[in-house]
């Protein structure tokens, strides 16, 4: 039995989901952020999330949304996690974390070692981390850019809650990331895509293989 966890983003289609979950996927996640081919609407992610056995988490991303979206998305999703992908403070992590009653995953992106200081607040704030590749000035996405970072810069790092490994993911490289970091929870999207927003059942299922036997 595996002791690693993956949480496959950007799910749009049932199959992928079923993939996901069939190949042993701990989370499913959502993507609410309308420039992104990953988008999906509330209604889509119901009838997806309708459908997710337990103990598989639904994951709701979302980045710098209002409470008026917030509202519309809990009360027709039914959702384990919120993962919050944009530019939260860490005020508003608590604040949302406390309205909903949800555990919430903060996502930090990391380019380079001053980008770490700032996961100290939101891990006394946050139940999980998501530690990305920090996407490129000029990028259209806040995340899901198939971008890795300087794995070294987190090696054997530790915080007080769970954390997850993200950025630029893959079959082919999953064991080296597990293998620097320490990391026991990976996130993939782009690495399990054909086209961007195209997942792949079979990618899918390779993916899930290699972070298993990493
Ligand atoms: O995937 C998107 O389109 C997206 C849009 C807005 C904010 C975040 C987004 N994705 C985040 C992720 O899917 C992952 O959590 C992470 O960034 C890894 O993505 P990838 O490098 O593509 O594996």
């Amino acid at each position: 039995m595996s002791d690693v966890s993956v949480k496959i983003c950007g799910l749009r289609r049932p199959e992928h989901v079923a993939a996901a979950v069939e190949a042993g996927a701990k989370y499913v996640g959502f993507v609410f952020f309308p420039k992104s081919p990953r988008n999906i609407s509330i209604e889509d992610a119901r009838a997806l999330a309708l459908d997710v056995p337990p103990g598989v988490a639904k994951v709701a991303l979302i980045v710098n949304a209002d409470d008026a979206f917030l509202d519309a998305l809990t009360a027709r999703v039914p959702l384990d996690m919120l993962q919050l992908h944009g530019a939260e403070t860490p005020a508003r992590v608590a604040e949302i974390k406390a309205r909903y009653g949800l555990p919430v995953m903060k996502a930090v992106g990391v380019a380079d070692a001053d980008d770490l200081p700032a996961l100290e607040a939101y891990v006394r704030v946050a139940d999980q981390i998501l530690v990305d590749a920090k996407p490129p000035k000029n990028a259209d996405l806040p995340g899901g850019n198939g971008l890795t970072f300087d794995w070294r810069l987190v090696a054997g790092r530790r915080w007080p809650v769970p954390w997850m490994l993200a950025g630029g993911l893959t079959a082919d490289n999953v064991r080296e990331a597990k293998a620097l970091t320490g990391a026991q929870q990976f996130d993939i999207s782009s690495g399990v895509e054909t086209a961007p927003g195209e997942k792949d059942t079979q990618l899918i299922r390779r993916f899930m293989s290699a972070a298993q036997s990493a």
